[in-house]
């Protein structure tokens, strides 16, 4: 082009169209050339062009024209400079601008030529620009698409979850996010914020016509994606909602919410709007465009009210962060009524989030996770130490009809014997667990396992196995426990002073033992490996540990941890220090307990019970020696070795003939009408007594109906007439041989395959007991009492005296048939309901004043000696060698 001594530029359009407008000139146009177009432009600045070209210019801007066609239609030397900058712009070789109505014709053709060119040649540039410009996506388009595509997103994720309505065509939302360097694509991170929001229930947010969601964020940048997810999730755990029937959603998410005060929101959808329609300032990468579009929303946000500080590198957790999610749809100026209820509603989601976060983050620091599992992590942390880990003992679910001796109803008292189901058991039961093993008197259990309808090991336990243990959570041992765990990295038995050994078992021996350091004693079970595996006992090991990690319920034991030391397996358990029933009641004038003690026990026994078929475990070894008297007073029952983990299949029993009328099991005449088992007639008070006198006999036998003292409550009897949940293992059938003798209910005995109704016979057994201080069956020796429990009828002694109620519950409980034992049907509602427990008030029971309390057991540290110690006080059967310890364990 250097044919050419001057140089115009064919500028943008714009400018031509300025420089058009600017024009005074009286210009010459074709009259087919429109004002506006594009030619009309072209010849207008030709008309400013003075062309006086000399044949030789003439014949060279010829060349040059013609080098210009040609380059125009291929324009390979042009366009594919390296050295031109723009393809918008060429140079063109001009002279001194002249009017143009001087010169001759020749060079008005030319110059018509060159302005025909010229407009061709512009034509084709800005088609060539417009196509660029959508390629480099002009900060203004791209904001728009994104936007637009945002929307879609958003829009697309929200009505496939929540079912909102997708308006395409009038709804846009705006999203501003947070600093740019906290989400690397907005495209990606407003998808998952919005999701977190749409994972409220469904129903609980409403298709807004405007809805406008704002997330306040206090926190660093770091913290912020997780905080909002995880508070958000945490208000849907609450129970709480986001909903809005007016459609502005506001939620503040303050993570420090105890210390910074609530941050009023305004609306700021409007300016939002403003910004994202106007075009941005500068732009320059696509990517930089942007950002540059986030910071400008979020900051256009800010100046139109908003409090806070989006200062994206260096904001501290002090400062207020703000996440806009804003989802605009033409409306109305703001609504404030509206606004002000959804505030108040989004608080409360957000307050019990904050709350959800602070409890946890009370009692101690590192963080409110680890508190919050060191319950059960405890527990699972010790797991990990295991030198054996639980291995899967899962009971076929089959039915074995020849696992164990069976009696049959013709046989003879003398076929009665364990030996005949340890002969069975040694024939080869394949779905036997265990061997037979004679127990050694009639109160010792009998442990052996056949098939059952039960569950594996530890499968249905991944529900407990993070479980707390809410009734126990302000207890100072967890905290004692967890403070050793965090220091020693594991729980051990060096980590305890073993003061004294309370007892010993079938499968183990229990210590009391006090944590180092503290002053929390524990009851430590001690099981040797080695030792169960050789008398093939680790499956009932197991069983108790799986059932004990199950377990939070005031009247069954806490397990605080377990782990294994030296193939010592160790469980970690509530000490109680009143010793068993059996031996309590050895202490009672005439060896038996008063009746109201006596319904004390056996009632808190019940609750326990009916927790337990409530987790399909069915105990199986219930006897005094198994009740265990808390430091309180109240019982826990232990011992779950024997137990039987099945399935639970809670039914809803919708009967036309109330329970309490069924002509088979309540016929009695002292059967209540009036007992209270329904939570509107507790009373709240503490330390009530929950007896409350019974009716007179003459009234008990002419019962009248009785008025409900309010009349929002419901009578018994409409009581009984509604559906009632049954949650007992009441299909549960086992083969295995196992209780204990004087205990053993006929089914198990005559090996008929037994279920839930097992803990009712045994329950019955247990109140005679308690009441006369005998059982019912015993004989002279085992095989005389397994006898006497399948073919004696049930005889009450003459003394003590023992009320009529508490002689027909027995009666009713000790039915020899299961099936028609009370219990079997609806389990332990139906023996609450019994008039023996009339006046009882179950939900307080564990708020009652107990018959005794047991002199407490002064666990002295100091005196204490540690198994590693050099002293022996001489109650402990254990000396250290080195690091390792010996037991004597039986
Ligand atoms: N938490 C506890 N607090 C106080 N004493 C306990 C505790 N647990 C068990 N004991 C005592 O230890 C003795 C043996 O405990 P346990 O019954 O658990 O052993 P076991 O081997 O399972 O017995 P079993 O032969 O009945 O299966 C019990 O008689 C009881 O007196």
């Amino acid at each position: 082009m250097g044919s050419f001594t001057g140089a115009c530029e064919i500028v943008e359009e714009k400018d031509v169209v300025r420089l058009a407008k600017h024009s005074n000139r009286d210009m010459e146009r074709p009259a087919a050339l429109k004002q506006g177009s594009m030619e009309y432009d072209i010849d207008k600045l030709f008309q400013s062009i003075s062309i006086k070209p000399s044949p030789s210019r003439v014949m060279m801007g010829s060349s040059s024209f013609h080098r210009l066609e040609t380059s125009s239609s291929a324009g390979p030397s042009r366009t594919t400079s390296p050295s031109k900058k723009s393809a918008m712009k060429m140079p063109f070789p001009i002279g001194t601008p002249r009017s143009p109505r001087v010169g001759p014709s020749d060079s008005i053709s030319l110059k018509q030529a060159l302005r025909d060119l010229c407009i061709s040649k512009a034509s084709e540039m800005a088609a060539q620009k417009r196509l660029s410009k959508s390629a480099a996506a002009s900060p203004r388009v791209s904001e728009a698409d994104r936007i637009k595509s945002l929307y879609r997103q958003v829009l697309n994720e929200s009505a496939g979850r929540s079912g909102l309505l997708v308006d395409k065509g009038k709804s846009l939302v705006e999203i501003s996010l947070t600093p740019v360097d906290d989400i690397p694509s907005s495209s990606q991170s407003v998808p998952q914020r919005f999701d977190t929001i749409e994972t409220e229930p469904s129903n609980s947010i409403s298709e807004p016509s405007q809805a406008e969601f704002l997330l306040r964020v206090n926190g660093n940048s770091s913290g912020l994606k997780a905080v909002g997810y995880q508070m958000l999730h945490k208000s849907n755990t609450s129970g709480s909602s986001l909903s809005s029937g007016s459609g502005d959603f506001e939620i503040e998410i303050d993570e420090n919410a105890t210390t910074s005060p609530p941050v009023v929101i305004e609306d700021v959808s409007e300016e939002i709007d403003n910004h994202v329609t106007s075009p941005p300032s500068c732009s320059g990468s696509k990517v930089d465009a942007e950002e540059e579009l986030d910071k400008s929303i979020v900051s256009s946000a800010l100046d139109s009210g908003l409090e806070g500080n989006l200062d994206q590198g260096t904001s501290s957790g002090s400062e207020n962060r703000k996440l806009v999610l804003t989802r605009n749809i033409p409306r109305p100026k703001p609504r404030p009524k509206r606004k002000i209820l959804l505030k108040k509603k989004l608080r409360i989601v957000v307050a019990s989030a904050t709350k959800i976060v602070e409890k946890a983050d009370v009692p101690l620091e590192p963080s409110a996770s680890q508190l919050l599992c060191q319950k059960c992590h405890c527990a699972v942390k010790s797991t990990s130490t295991e030198n054996n880990p639980p291995t899967n003992a899962s009971h076929s679910t089959e039915k074995c009809s020849d696992g164990v001796s069976s009696l049959s109803k013709n046989a003879s008292p003398s076929d009665y014997s364990g030996k005949g189901v340890a002969d069975e058991q040694k024939r080869g039961n394949p779905t036997s667990n265990e061997k037979f093993e004679f127990s050694l008197s009639s109160k010792d259990s009998i442990g052996e396992y056949s098939s059952s309808t039960s569950m594996s090991e530890e499968s249905n336990l991944s529900r407990f196995s993070c479980g707390n243990k809410p009734h126990m959570s302000m207890d100072v041992r967890w905290e004692a426990i967890k403070h050793v765990k965090l220091q020693s990295g594991s729980l051990g038995l060096r980590h305890f002073n073993l003061l004294k050994k309370l007892g010993c078992g079938d499968i183990g021996t229990v210590y009391l033992a006090e944590l180092v350091g503290t002053n929390c004693v524990f009851a430590i079970k001690v099981m040797d490996n080695e030792f169960l595996a050789r008398r093939k006992k680790t499956p009932r090991a197991q069983a108790e540990r799986v059932i004990l990690k199950m377990l939070d319920h005031p009247f069954l034991p806490t397990l605080y941890a377990q782990f294994t030391s030296d193939n010592l397996s160790c469980l970690v358990m509530e000490y109680c220090p009143g010793g068993d029933l059996h031996v309590l009641r050895q202490k009672q004038l005439s060896r038996c307990f008063p009746e109201p003690a006596a319904r004390f026990y056996v009632a808190e026994v019940l609750l326990a019970l009916e927790y337990l078929h409530m987790l399909g475990v069915i105990y199986r070894d219930l006897k005094p020696e198994n009740i265990l008297v808390r430091e309180d007073g109240h019982i826990m029952l232990t011992d779950f070795d024997l137990s039987l983990r099945c399935a639970v299949n809670p039914t809803l029993l919708r009967s036309s003939s109330p329970p309490g009328k069924d002509p088979a099991r309540m016929s009695g005449p002292y059967y209540n009408t009036s007992n209270c088992i329904q939570p509107l007639c507790i009373e709240p008070s503490c330390r009530v007594s929950c007896f409350s006198p019974r009716l007179s006999s003459t009234q008990a036998r002419n019962p009248k109906p009785r008025k409900p003292k309010r009349p929002d409550l419901l009578t018994q009897q409409q009581f009984r007439s509604l559906p009632q949940l049954v949650a007992e293992p009441t299909e549960a059938r086992s083969n295995s041989f196992v209780g204990t003798h004087e205990y053993l209910a006929p089914e198990i005995i005559k090996g008929e395959g037994h279920g839930a109704a097992v803990d009712w016979w045994t329950f019955g057994v247990l109140l005679y007991e308690l009441l006369y201080g005998k059982t019912p069956f015993k004989g002279y020796d085992n095989e005389e009492t397994l006898s006497n429990v399948v073919f004696q009828s049930l005889k009450f002694p003459d003394s003590p005296l023992v009320s009529f109620q508490a002689k027909d519950l027995i009666r009713r409980l000790l039915v020899k048939d299961p099936e028609s034992r009370l219990g079997t049907e609806q389990g332990a509602a139906e023996i609450k309901r019994h008039h023996f427990f009339e006046g009882l008030n179950w939900a307080l029971i564990r708020c009652a004043i107990p018959p005794e309390l047991p002199d407490i057991y002064e666990s002295g540290a100091t005196e204490a000696t540690s198994p590693l110690g050099n002293s022996n006080n001489g109650y402990l059967e254990c000396k250290a060698i080195g690091d390792h310890l010996e037991f004597e364990l039986f």
